[in-house]
C-alpha cells in the first residue's frame, strides 16, 4: 500500500479473516493473573507490544506515556509486598462472606510475570497549551489508557498473557520507580506467555461480578433514552 507522510493510504475495510482476528483478539483478551508461563519473551517481542502502544491515539498527539520494564526478581518481590498491605486494606472495605471470597481471589501475578512493566503518563509533555486538552486536562490520562489497551490486544495476538494490577498505594509505585513528581503511573502490567486462558473475566468466573448485557447501556441521543431501532446500532458490515 502506497503512502507518504500527511498522504492518504487506502483504508477500506479488512478481509474477513482479518476481521476475525481482531475481533477474536478483543473478545478473548484476559486479564491474567494465574497462567504466566516462565519463559523469558523475547526483545523483539517486547518491542513489538511497544510499538503497538506506542502508536496509541493521544490528544494532541502529545504521548505522553512512559514505558518501565522490571525484569528483576528483587523489584517485583519490593512490588509483591506493596501489593500485600493494600490488598489488606482493600480487603477490609468488604465484609461476611464478600469479604472471605475477595480473599479467597489471586488479583496479581507480580513475582512470577517474567516482565513487569509500568506505563506511566508525562503530566507536562508538549508544553502547557497541547491541542485538545485546555477544558479536559485528563484527556492525557485516557491517551496513556488507549497505549495500554493497545498493547494488551497485541500481546492477546502474541500469545503474551497481560495482567493489571492497581491494588497499590501510588506513593509505593513512585518510590520503587523514582517518578518524577509531574509523572502519574497509570498502569502496573504483569506479561508472560500463557498456554491457556480463562473463556470469560475471572471475576465473573468466581462469582464477584457478571458482564452486563449491551443493549441496556446503549442510548440514543440523551441519557436513557433507548434507541429507536437497536437493531441498527451495530456497525458497518454487521
Ligand atoms: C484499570 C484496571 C485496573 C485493574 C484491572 C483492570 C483495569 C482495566 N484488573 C482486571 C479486571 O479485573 C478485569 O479486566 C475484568 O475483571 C474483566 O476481565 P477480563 O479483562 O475480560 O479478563 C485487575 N485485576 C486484578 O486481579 N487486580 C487488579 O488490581 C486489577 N486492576
Amino acid at each position: 500500500m502506497q503512502s507518504k507522510p500527511g498522504g492518504l493510504a487506502a483504508a477500506g475495510p479488512f478481509s474477513a479473516e482479518e476481521r476475525a482476528a481482531v475481533y477474536r483478539a478483543i473478545t478473548t483478551r484476559r486479564d491474567v493473573r494465574s497462567q504466566f508461563l516462565p519463559d523469558p519473551l523475547p526483545e523483539a517481542l517486547v518491542q513489538r507490544l511497544l510499538m503497538a502502544a506506542h502508536h496509541a491515539p493521544s490528544v494532541g498527539l502529545m504521548q505522553p506515556w512512559n514505558f518501565i520494564l522490571v525484569r528483576e526478581a528483587a523489584a517485583k518481590a519490593r512490588m509483591r509486598a506493596a501489593f500485600e498491605r493494600a490488598n489488606a486494606a482493600a480487603s477490609a472495605r468488604f465484609a461476611g462472606a464478600r469479604r472471605a471470597l475477595y480473599d479467597s481471589l489471586k488479583l496479581q501475578g507480580i513475582t512470577e510475570a517474567p516482565l513487569n512493566l509500568c506505563i506511566t503518563c508525562d503530566r507536562t509533555r508538549g508544553g502547557p497549551v497541547v491541542l485538545g486538552r485546555t477544558q479536559n486536562r485528563d484527556t492525557d490520562l485516557y491517551s496513556t489508557v488507549c497505549a495500554v489497551q493497545n498493547l494488551w490486544l497485541a500481546a492477546r495476538a502474541e500469545g503474551v498473557g497481560v495482567g493489571w494490577v492497581s491494588i497499590f498505594e501510588e506513593a509505593d509505585l513512585r518510590a520503587e520507580l523514582g517518578l518524577p513528581e509531574e509523572v502519574v503511573p497509570v498502569a502496573w502490567l504483569c506479561l508472560g506467555y500463557v498456554a491457556e486462558l480463562h473463556e470469560s473475566p475471572e471475576l465473573e468466573a468466581r462469582g464477584w461480578a457478571k458482564r452486563r448485557a449491551l443493549a441496556p447501556l446503549v442510548f440514543e441521543g440523551t441519557w436513557g433514552r433507548a434507541p429507536a431501532r437497536p437493531d441498527e446500532t451495530a456497525g458497518p458490515g454487521e
